[in-house]
């Protein structure tokens, strides 16, 4: 059995982790952390957890985490790049779910942040954890990066086109809507009911800080820089992120042919049928990207439609997918659930 802790057990992350992990079948969960709940029992607070585990919070401090085989952060940023050296140190392996860890030009992460960097030493050791590109290079991390959840709809509906050479790389267009899950469960006015309820808008028009990630992602699989501009939106979902992707095609292609066999051996990615439009609600609380190819009226533009749930292969799905690669289990060990509907 894998000893896991979680830093940030109460947030929407930590506590599906705690939800896919309990149906893991691998993992001992050993401690599970919140600074204001210390004490209370898990399943007090989340009574949708009662009879599936007996845990309760502990404080990040005191809390035995350097006995964990693995500890997930699923922390606000800049909390884990503080406290993974230590972890290391002890032999613990480390998954922030947050982005410390993520971008490898530590300047550019922190104008972006808005903090200094407390490990930039750590970032070069750090994997980028997205199975469909690093798999290899995450099977023997001890520091992985999980991506942002826009940038994992993003990168997995680009990547066909653009290891195949097929589109031009300057004018990239990734349109994304978001569930308000995906602003964490903190207070604050924008996610209240009224606010975001029967309301659309987009948002970080001028740059959001997703948009060196993607970035960086592409341009490592394009072997050059690629253009890209990113406009998130929030929509009146839960959960959920639909990336509508746009790019000109610079030569003719069989487009539902080269996704399907890019895509073939992906455990967690799922070519849609051609002509399909996929619905967040066909991966909700399930670790699978879903996504289908366009070339409307045959003209030079393609259009990519992506969906994931931003809690699962945006986050904490995707988290246990990486760990079941650092620990040599199967890809998808607990990540087969079948989606809710409706
Ligand atoms: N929500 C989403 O869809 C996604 C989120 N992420 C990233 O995952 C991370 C967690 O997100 P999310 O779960 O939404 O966030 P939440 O705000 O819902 O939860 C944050 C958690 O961190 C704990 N925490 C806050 N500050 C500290 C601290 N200084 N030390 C230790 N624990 C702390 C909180 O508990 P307490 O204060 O009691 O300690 C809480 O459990 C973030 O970095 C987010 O950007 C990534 C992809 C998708
Ligand atoms: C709807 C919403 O607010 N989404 C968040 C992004 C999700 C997130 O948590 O960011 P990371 O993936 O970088 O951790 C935002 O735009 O800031």
């Amino acid at each position: 059995m894998i000893k896991v802790g979680i830093v940030g057990g109460t947030g929407y992350t930590g506590v599906e982790l705690i939800r896919l992990l309990l149906g893991h079948g691998g993992v001992e969960l050993t401690a599970v952390t919140s600074r204001k709940e210390a004490g209370m029992p898990v399943a007090e607070m989340f009574p949708s957890l009662r009879g599936f585990v007996d845990l309760a919070f502990s404080d990040p401090e005191s809390s035995d985490l350097n006995r964990c085989d693995l500890v997930f952060f699923a922390t606000p940023n800049g909390i884990a790049m503080q406290q993974a050296r230590s972890l290391l140190d002890a032999g613990v392996r480390v998954i922030d779910l947050a982005a410390d860890f993520r971008i490898s030009d530590v300047q550019e992460w922190e104008k972006w942040y808005g903090m200094s960097h407390a490990s930039p030493e750590l970032v070069a050791q750090a994997v980028y954890g997205l199975p469909e590109v690093n798999a290899e290079a995450i099977r023997s991390a001890r520091l992985v990066a999980n991506p942002g959840c826009y940038p994992t709809a993003v990168q997995l509906g680009f990547l066909p086109l653009i290891k195949a050479g097929v589109i031009e790389l300057d004018s990239l267009i990734a349109d994304c809507k978001s569930g308000v899950s995906g602003a964490g469960r903190k207070a604050e006015v924008h996610t209240l009911f009224p606010e975001a309820g029967d309301n659309f808008k987009a948002y970080g028009v001028s740059g959001h800080r997703h948009l060196p990630e993607i970035r960086q992602g592409l341009s490592r699989v394009a072997g050059q820089s690629v253009g890209l501009t990113f406009v998130p939106h929030l929509t009146p979902l839960i959960r959920g992120i639909h990336a509508t992707l746009y790019a000109r095609l610079k030569s003719d292609v069989d487009l539902q042919g080269l996704y399907e066999q890019h895509y073939k051996e992906a455990a967690c990615v799922d070519v849609l049928p051609k002509g399909s439009h996929p619905e967040t609600r066909s991966v909700r609380g399930a670790n699978v990207c879903r996504m289908a190819v366009h070339r409307p009226q045959a003209g030079d533009t393609v259009v990519v439609l992506s969906v994931i749930d931003n809690l699962v292969k945006g986050a904490a799905g995707q988290a246990i997918q990486n760990m079941n690669l650092m620990f040599g289990l199967p890809e998808s060990q607990g990540l087969r659930q079948v989606p809710l509907l409706p």
